[in-house]
């Protein structure tokens, strides 16, 4: 058992240093006579459930994550699907928004704009630099679906990092979380006394890559072990530094590449239902994107590469896939595209643009609907929507759903942005408009649904499942860049990791209780993906059988 006997904040490096150290045993008379560990658990989950918002509940476990964090790291192992929702997604947009205001004591990581030409002596200050392994580095230009939150996006880099301890068992202290702080474009937070980062706007790009430069260099000489995840950069940075830097350094972006292996699990999932009640094979699916920014065309590609391991040559395997954005169907003729919009830009359609979601559906005929889109209809009109349809309706409404569902006998429909307000559509709604019949997952979570006297489980198609694996994959392989076949691996790892109970009962997900366990399988899959692209440093695992190196994987595993 672990009790706090330092002083509740008083010096953040000192406490960074203690965290993660097997809890010292404080000296009989410092803690009550009658506290164990098993009644303990039983009073944090109580003061925990006391709590009677998500957000109190956030500051709750932020607090016991530093003051206890082997209790912490404990409870979340074994309440791991009522604490993601707290400590990840959707609360962790909520913390993101409300930091500069609820912010009490230091976490992470800041490197400032201000430290450009001086990023090495930032880094040198974090304490136990030797043991860095892992980082989550955001720019807070775009966290989650809720735009450009500036330093408030700290908390986006601190929940990964839990989920990686939490669900791949990384040591707590070979974990960096960083925030870049180079302005921010919302009005809102520049005007705000209380917001905590620099008070202008994002420096042009030009500067941010002479940062991001120093910043990737800095970071390969202070932390050599290091894999660096991009996360929340904004679309255009997210594709400009990963292509920058992948073969430089081992580091990969959790929202085009974690978004892509996750996603293309779930659908390999829902596209063998599918198919079977349909009796198209996989060559006849078609795939819509609502959404065509990092997510969407991360996972479009990441689509595409499976297509073309099963057999598909690479245009029939693109013919499969259409992207929609704010400005409608993505196709050649529509006038400048994004540039990583343009090799799905569609070549077969020449009419005029065609913006209307149901129009698309029309011509489309998807068997496959992704929302990655950052909008819910809802969020953008409230009052005039709820005027015409139920306050939860999203950009997939009651009619959008009810086409894809008289397209198909088992719809695949995956609202996949974030936080859950930001959903493209409920799961109840998914489930009332197809009668039941959609094959689901959100990128946030939703309860499960009884209807017809069935029990229907939601999937969360969330990264969540995805970077904890990879990275220990990566990490333990000691990778000198993450290939896009270690990717690969650990997206087919996840989509095979159903039990014959969890097939039985219809998920397209494992249940995130046992996400140590599929970490492990992902992360063996990682590491031989690794030896076979030559990236791996760690000769030693190439001579061991896969059950050989399961084990090592799990005994590199640290457990609260
Ligand atoms: N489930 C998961 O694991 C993950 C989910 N996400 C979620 O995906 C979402 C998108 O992220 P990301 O791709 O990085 O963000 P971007 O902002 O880059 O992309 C959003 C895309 O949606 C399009 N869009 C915006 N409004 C509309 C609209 N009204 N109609 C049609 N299309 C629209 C944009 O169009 P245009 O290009 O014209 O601006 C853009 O293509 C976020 O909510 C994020 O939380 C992201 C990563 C992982
Ligand atoms: C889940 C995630 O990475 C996102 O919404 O950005
Ligand atoms: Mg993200």
């Amino acid at each position: 058992m672990t009790i706090v006997l330092t002083p509740y904040w008083s010096n953040g490096v000192q406490k960074l240093k203690m965290a993660p150290q097997a809890p010292p045993k404080p000296a009989h008379g410092l803690t009550p006579p009658t506290l164990e560990d098993s009644v303990h658990v039983i009073r944090c989950m109580k003061q925990f459930r006391s709590k009677t918002t998500n957000i109190e509940k956030y500051i709750y476990l932020s607090m016991l994550k530093e003051q206890d964090p082997h209790m912490f790291y404990r409870l979340c192992l074994d309440h791991m699907s009522e604490f993601t929702p707290i400590i990840y997604t959707p609360t962790v947009g909520q913390a993101c928004q409300e930091y500069s205001h609820n912010y009490r004591r230091p976490e992470g990581l800041f490197v400032s704009i201000k430290d450009k030409g001086k990023i090495k002596s930032v880094l040198r200050a974090w304490p136990k630099f030797d043991d860095a392994r892992i980082s989550v580095v955001t720019d807070g230009s775009r966290i989650l679906g809720l735009g450009d939150l500036g330093i408030n996006g700290m908390p986006i880099s601190i929940g990964k990092l839990s989920l990686y301890i939490a669900g791949a068992g990384i040591r707590p202290h070979s974990t960096i979380p960083i925030t870049l702080d180079l302005g921010t474009n919302t009005q809102k937070y520049l005007d705000d006394p209380l917001y905590l980062g620099v008070r202008h706007k994002r420096v042009p790009t030009e500067v941010m890559t002479e940062f991001m430069d120093e910043f990737m260099h800095e970071m390969s000489v202070a932390f050599p072990k290091l894999l660096v995840q991009f996360e929340d950069f904004s679309t255009d940075h997210a594709f400009l530094y990963l292509e920058r830097y992948r073969n430089q350094y081992p580091v990969f972006n959790d929202d085009i590449q974690g978004t892509g292996a996750v996603v293309l699990s779930g659908f390999i999932n829902a596209a063998r239902l599918s198919s079977a009640a349909s009796g198209k094979p996989l060559s006849e699916h078609r795939i819509l994107f609502f959404g065509a920014g990092s997510a969407g065309v991360g996972v479009a590609m990441q689509l595409m590469s499976f297509f073309t391991l099963e057999g598909m040559s690479e245009q029939e395997a693109r013919e499969r896939i259409w992207l929609v954005d704010s400005q409608g169907l993505v196709y050649k003729g529509r006038g400048k595209l994004a540039e990583h919009k343009e090799y799905f830009a569609r070549s077969d359609y020449r009419g005029p643009p065609i913006t209307d979601l149901l129009d698309i559906l029309e011509y489309v005929k998807p068997t496959a609907l992704m929302g990655l889109s950052t909008m819910s209809v809802s969020t953008l009109l409230p009052f005039l929507i709820s005027l015409r349809f139920p306050p939860s309706t999203g950009a997939f409404t009651r009619a959008a759903i009810e086409t894809m569902a008289a397209l198909n006998p088992l719809p695949i429909i995956f609202p996949l942005s974030n936080p859950v307000t930001l959903s493209e559509c409920t799961f109840q709604d998914a489930v009332d408009y197809t009668d039941g019949k959609v094959l689901f997952a959100s990128g946030s979570p939703f309860p499960e649904i009884s209807y017809g006297g069935r029990l229907l489980h939601p999937g969360q198609g969330n990264n969540m499942y995805i970077f904890p694996g990879l990275g220990l994959g990566a990490i333990l392989a000691r990778c000198s860049s993450v290939s896009d076949s270690m990717v690969e691996a650990s997206s087919l790892g996840l989509a095979n990791s159903l039990t014959a109970d969890e097939e039985a009962a219809g998920l397209l997900y494992p249940q995130i209780e046992r996400i140590r366990e599929i970490s492990a399988d992902i992360a063996l899959q990682v590491i031989r993906a690794a030896q076979q692209a030559g990236v791996d440093r760690h000769p030693e695992l190439r001579a061991m059988n896969d059950d050989d190196l399961l084990a090592f994987v799990n005994g590199k595993m640290w457990n609260p």
